[in-house]
């Protein structure tokens, strides 16, 4: 199976890296000309993941079309760019894998509804997990979700990737698997306002279990399995970005905690924080599926510049509930 990948940031980047493990090709297709150029000349991505030296068995292109040729292909463009890449993209019926973790703005669908809308005789799986690009680039033990309907293709997508340091755990929950990386980013930019803040651990701890919980009731909603919500893609990544400065999500909002403006941590960013996309949008899904999430609503007021104090404040004085999802 000759895998392509869509997406020369830190995840794609390393994702090929797996994927080229013993000597595999792959075919990566970069944005930036000087990132095409880096690997191909140097086997390195200093842009996006640097420091990191690359199989040579990756090649990179600036060209959509030269992944007509491949047998299945990983999507790691952020969230909000996902339609736009594939729309340009031969895919016809070459299996996909996604890869991004968010909700689309204005349409509110997951990264798997886009993908079915664009491309309509490709079959889907979704890869998710607790991955800091950096460790898994490094041959670090890292274990996923590889979410599929189809059995065979998930078997065969599996066996593809696995490695000794690289452990995908098979399910059927698409949807699930989605869930949990969307919504982990918002509470990870929530957990990094506690340590900015300076709220303390306790705060931390509460944040993830109550977040875990909003979570899973957003992905029920929505048709996931509660199993799949408490796997690797669920709260796996969500202890893993909640508590380590490694995450864009969380550094975010380490800047929010300390009063910095939203506009201003966000202005020239070249890496993606995906929570900040994605926590407007889930406070709409969420209200439209009538399910309260109020550390997600809480985040989106961040963002939207509301002063830090107020909205931590307006958290902790809500009514007491009984606990549970
Ligand atoms: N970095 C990580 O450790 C992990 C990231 N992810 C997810 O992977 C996805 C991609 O993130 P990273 O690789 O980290 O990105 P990155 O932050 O390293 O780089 C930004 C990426 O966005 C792309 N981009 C910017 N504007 C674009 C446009 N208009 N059209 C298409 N692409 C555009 C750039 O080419 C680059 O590939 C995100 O959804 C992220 O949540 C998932 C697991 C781990
Ligand atoms: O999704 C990730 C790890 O699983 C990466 O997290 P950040 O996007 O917050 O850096």
């Amino acid at each position: 199976m000759r895998i392509g990948v869509i997406g020369g940031g830190a995840w794609g980047t390393a994702l090929a890296q797996v994927a080229a493990s013993g000597g595999r090709d792959v075919l990566l297709w970069a944005r930036e000309g000087e990132v095409v150029e880096a690997i191909n000349a140097g086997h390195q991505n200093p842009l996006f993941l640097k420091d990191i030296p690359l199989s040579p068995t990756i090649r990179a292109t600036g060209d959509l079309d030269e992944l007509g040729t491949v047998d299945a292909i990983l999507v790691v463009a952020p969230a909000q760019h996902v339609r736009s890449v594939l729309a340009a993209a031969p895919i016809g019926s070459t299996p996909l894998v996604l890869c991004a973790k968010g909700i689309e703005a204005g349409t509110r669908m997951l990264v798997g509804e886009v993908a079915r809308e664009i491309c309509p005789d490709a079959p889907i799986a979704v890869l998710s997990g607790p991955t800091f690009a950096h460790e898994v680039a490094r041959g670090l033990p890292t274990a996923v979700t590889l979410a599929c309907e189809d059995e065979g293709l998930r078997a065969a997508l599996s066996e593809r990737l696995a490695s000794p340091a690289f452990r995908p755990y098979a399910s059927s929950d698409v949807v699930g698997a989605e869930i949990g990386g969307a919504v982990k980013n918002v509470l990870a930019i929530a957990c990094g306002v506690v340590d900015g803040a300076g709220l303390g651990q306790n705060a931390r701890a509460a944040l993830i279990a109550r977040g875990f919980a909003e979570m899973t009731r957003f992905g029920l909603a929505r048709g996931a399995r509660a199993e799949t919500l408490a796997g690797l893609s669920g709260l796996g990544d969500l202890v893993l970005t909640c508590s380590s400065t490694a995450s864009r999500n969380f550094s975010l909002g380490v800047g929010l905690g300390r009063g910095e403006a939203a506009a201003d941590l966000m202005a020239d960013r070249r890496t993606v924080a995906e929570g900040a996309f994605t926590a407007p949008v889930l406070a709409e899904a969420a209200r439209e599926a009538g399910v309260d999430m109020p550390v997600s609503e809480a985040v989106g007021r961040l963002l939207r510049g509301e002063p830090v104090g107020e909205v931590i404040g307006a958290l902790l004085a809500r009514p007491l509930r009984e606990e549970g999802v």
